[in-house]
């Protein structure tokens, strides 16, 4: 297996509602464990923050696929991301035999956090920091778990989009990331998994609504990255195990996105 630097893996919410689903991914990281494949996870669990919110009778209002997180709300979103879906996770880390860290944005200085865009309320853009919290834990051979919820100096609690602080911790580490989501990978007009996109192609396709919402995000995060460590990025499935597989083995799945 090649062994990549540090494998940073971020997975979308809708993974925490497939039992089958994180029991795969799990296994597939336990097999890059045992293999020397140091591993960083970073979570989404956007679903769940809906259903916290409907469930208090609160608004969902979404710009540019980002959450607007207006403070009558950060206390729901913090609670269904740090809480909720990072525990989901570590149990299936621990059914799986991993021993994992439950983690933060806001843990170890790993990030600078602040205010994205007043017009978004709570919601926090993050840069790399201090990786040395991160450095421990994977020394340890634990899995870091690792939620987007973020705080600043200012002392606020702040809701980062996920594919974002996978962006800014695979900078940290200098390391590979792969975004998994419930897709095979980034779709053109006729939903055929494209496997290849650079720059020019990706603005083309947003500028079309082909790329539209949670994977405009996700692919210009994923562009970020690639263009600032000169390589590619994968968008792929957490869905395909099949894709796991190859992925552990050190092959190329979904999309890659070229610096
Ligand atoms: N061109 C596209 N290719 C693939 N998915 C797309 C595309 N445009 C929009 N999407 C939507 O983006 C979703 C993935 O983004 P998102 O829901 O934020 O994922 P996650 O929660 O896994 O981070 C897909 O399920 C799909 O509905
Ligand atoms: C600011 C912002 O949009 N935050 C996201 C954080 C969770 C997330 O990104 O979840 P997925 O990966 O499942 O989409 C949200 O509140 O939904």
């Amino acid at each position: 297996m090649t062994t990549h630097s540090v494998l940073v893996l971020k997975v979308g919410g809708a993974l925490l509602q497939t039992e089958s689903g994180m029991a795969n991914l799990m296994s597939a990281i336990k097999d890059m464990t045992a293999a020397g494949q140091k591993i960083v996870l970073v979570h989404g669990g956007g679903c769940l923050v809906d259903e916290q919110l409907t469930a208090n009778g609160k608004e969902i209002i979404k710009l540019d696929g980002l959450r607007v997180t207006p403070a009558d709300q950060i206390g729901i979103v913090v609670g269904a991301l740090a809480g909720t879906s990072n525990k989901i996770l570590q149990a299936a880390a621990a059914k799986a035999g991993v021993v994992s860290v439950g983690m933060s944005l806001g843990d170890g200085n790993v990030v600078k956090a602040n205010i994205k865009d007043e017009r978004l309320g709570l919601v926090g853009e993050v840069t790399p920091n201090d990786a040395s919290y991160l450095n421990f834990i994977l020394q340890q051979g634990w899995l870091p778990i690792c939620s987007s919820i973020a705080v600043s100096d200012a002392g606020e609690m702040l809701n980062v989009n996920a594919d974002q602080a996978a962006t800014a911790l695979a900078k940290l580490v200098n390391g590979t990331l792969v975004l998994l989501s419930d897709v095979a990978g980034v779709w053109d007009a006729n939903k055929q998994v494209i496997k290849s996109l650079n720059k020019s192609q990706i603005e083309t396709l947003v500028a079309e609504g082909v790329i539209e919402k949670g994977m405009k995000v996700k692919v210009e995060a994923a562009l970020e990255v690639a263009q600032w460590m000169g390589k590619p990025v994968l968008v792929a499935s957490w869905l395909e195990t099949e894709q796991l597989k190859t992925l552990a083995q050190g092959g190329s799945i979904g999309t890659q996105i070229q610096p």
